[in-house]
């Protein structure tokens, strides 16, 4: 794992050891992928102005996100699949987590079930802390019986995925014809009694009406995944949600999205302070989180450079990936003449191609 020495590496190493088409499904976005190479494009367009002569102790990273203590700022995005990166899946990646003191948020469609990903993160850690990602399904009561596992199994929070009225179109997939999961692989919280598994429904008919619903049958903080539209985030606050993931699903969803990272300000001028904002898409440097930090970010969480880790080297690789991150993050930090991550000014960050 030592020859990798920044997230690029490890995306190489992966693709090195991955079956071609399951390295398209984590590689690729929607159509054209448009916004898959907006998101990284755009931190490219965003410069950092340090301060000088600070005279501060090295910086802290620590933080608190919906009450749970994060040694970073850094989160896990949700992923379905992980078994396709890696034999031990989300296992794996949980464990990692869990060591690194990282928010992982555990995807509905994963390939290991929530409650043996809760058991692997405390045999690591005392107090892991787990979300569980959620696509709402139309059938209600199915959807209160996955809310019930995630409870009982410890999640702390319930992230509901809210760009996902349709599945985004996929032509990587198609020309692949990856439709299905290899046999042997299942989506372990769709499992039924009976052992079958059910298939996910992604509806355009979901509306504010069952977040609604949800409040009401949940005491979780319930934090919103896939909002770019100050408009969507003013609702969210009015109707009671607790967080927001600023995110295009990693451009996978609608192709012409604007990067995530664009969309931070103009959300934080509406809700930041009410509301903790979280972002994702396009983030592989200690850099990238500090201008999310500076344009309102509370968190930064990553997708793909979990999976590249798990590829590359299972739960290894993954702490490998987590570590890089935090010494990237505490570098940069301190050549931007921060002591912490709280306080990441406005101003350091600019317009400013490169
Ligand atoms: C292979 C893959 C699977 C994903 N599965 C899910 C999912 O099941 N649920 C979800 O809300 N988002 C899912 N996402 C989106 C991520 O949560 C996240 O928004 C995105 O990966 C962030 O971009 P990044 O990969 O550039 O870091 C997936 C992303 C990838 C790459
Ligand atoms: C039929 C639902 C497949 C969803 C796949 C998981 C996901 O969100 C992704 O981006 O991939």
């Amino acid at each position: 794992m030592e020859a990798n020495v920044n997230v690029r590496d490890f995306e190489a190493a992966a693709k090195a050891v991955l079956d071609p088409v399951h390295f398209d499904y984590f590689a690729s976005g929607a159509q054209d992928e448009l916004t898959v190479r907006a998101n990284e494009a755009a931190f490219r367009r965003l410069a950092l102005v340090p301060r000088i002569l600070r005279g501060h102790k090295p910086p802290r990273l620590g933080r608190t996100v919906l009450g749970s203590q994060a040694s970073m700022p850094i989160m896990i995005a949700p992923t379905a699949f992980h078994r396709l990166a890696h034999p031990d899946g989300e296992r794996a990646s949980v464990r990692a987590a869990a060591e690194a003191g990282v928010i992982m948020i555990a995807a509905m469609l994963a390939t290991v079930a929530i409650e043996d990903m809760a058991d692997e993160a405390r045999k690591v850690a005392e107090e892991p802390v787990l979300w569980f990602q959620l696509y709402l399904q139309p059938d209600l009561g199915f959807t209160e019986a996955i809310v019930r596992r995630a409870e009982a199994a410890g999640c702390t929070a319930l992230v509901v995925t809210v760009d996902s009225p349709a599945l985004g179109r996929n032509e990587r997939g198609d020309r692949n014809d990856f439709h299905d999961l290899p046999p042997g692989i299942r989506c372990e919280n769709l499992r039924e009694s009976g052992g079958s598994v059910r298939g996910v429904v992604l509806s355009p008919e979901i509306s504010w009406r069952h977040l609604d619903w949800l409040r009401g049958i949940t005491r979780l903080p319930i934090v919103l995944k896939g909002v770019l539209h100050p408009a969507d985030a003013e609702l969210a606050q009015r109707r009671g949600i607790d967080a927001i993931i600023v995110s295009n699903h990693g451009g996978r969803q609608l192709d012409g999205t604007p990067p995530a990272v664009d969309r931070l300000r103009v959300i934080a001028d509406v809700v930041g302070g009410e509301l903790p904002l979280l972002v994702d898409g396009g983030i592989r440097r200690g850099t990238d989180v500090v201008k999310t930090l500076a344009l309102g970010a509370t968190a930064a969480a990553i997708g793909r450079p979990v999976l590249w880790g798990l590829a590359a080297g299972g739960e290894d690789g993954v702490a490998r990936v987590l570590d890089l991150l935090r010494i990237e993050l505490l570098n940069a930090l301190t050549l931007c003449g921060c002591d912490s991550v709280e306080s990441v000014p406005r101003d350091l960050v600019i317009q400013g191609a490169m």
